[in-house]
């Protein structure tokens, strides 16, 4: 998602939306994952077009392929799994800094926040230097204490994909202190490396969690 500094982006979407996905999503869990019984928020970021949405119905959804649409304005998308919220937001575009000053303005519940998902789209290799700026812009000034940081190195499928180790190297990675991190690769078209994804966010997220708080995953 991208907007000019000239239109100011909006909340496109009420605050009840969520819901919808709340109940769509409720109906199909019945086979417990790795993150089923723990609590907080899991934020999903990254640039415009890496795959967020994508990834974001991969981890509730039963069916294999997911069709999605941009995510326009400043939308959140939220969904919840028994104890679990997920919650997808974009941070790309000329007006982020100005967009994630307004989210912590709007939105303060980012206490809870015990890991994030930071999707790449390891295809667009020349972006990579915006990614490199937005992730560390975002961890340097958004980012709350030792929250640990999973970044998905997505779209793997595609011919020109970055690997793994590439992406560790490009993003600095290794110059990430005080915070437990990791990179995965997924093709979240066809689910490969979500569980890998959950797997690792249960072992780690956890230690970060609020006790009593529920658990949350949101796409901005
Ligand atoms: N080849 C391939 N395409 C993917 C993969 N994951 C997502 N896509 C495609 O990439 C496009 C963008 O995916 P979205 O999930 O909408 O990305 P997003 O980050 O939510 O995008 P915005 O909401 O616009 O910021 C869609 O056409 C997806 O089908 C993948 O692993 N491989
Ligand atoms: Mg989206």
């Amino acid at each position: 998602m991208a907007f000019s500094n000239s239109s100011p982006p909006i909340l496109a979407l009420p605050r009840w939306w969520h819901q919808l996905f709340s109940f769509a999503s409720f109906s199909k869990a019945e086979e417990r994952r790795p993150l089923d019984n723990h609590h907080g928020r899991i934020i999903i970021s990254g640039l415009d077009a890496a795959g967020k949405s994508t990834i974001l119905y991969q981890i509730f959804e039963e069916t294999r392929i997911v069709t999605t649409m941009p995510t326009i304005g400043l939308t959140l998308e939220t969904i919840s799994h028994y104890e679990t919220t997920f919650t997808s937001f974009d941070v790309g575009g000329s007006g982020s800094t100005y967009m994630l000053r307004m989210l912590k303005y709007v939105y303060t519940d980012f206490d809870d926040c015990c890991g994030i998902i930071w999707v790449v789209d390891s295809n667009d290799r020349e972006r990579t230097p915006d990614v490199k700026k937005e992730l560390w812009s975002f961890l340097n000034e958004w980012l709350p204490g030792a929250v640990p940081i999973l970044v998905v190195a997505n779209k793997q499928d595609l011919p020109n994909a970055m690997s793994v180790g590439d992406i560790e190297r490009e993003l600095k990675l290794h110059e990430i202190k005080g915070r437990r991190w990791h990179v995965q690769g997924t093709k979240a078209l066809t689910r490969d490396g979500i569980r890998e994804c959950l797997e690792w966010l249960s072992d780690t997220a956890s230690a970060h969690r609020l006790p009593g708080k529920k658990l949350e995953m949101t796409d901005w």
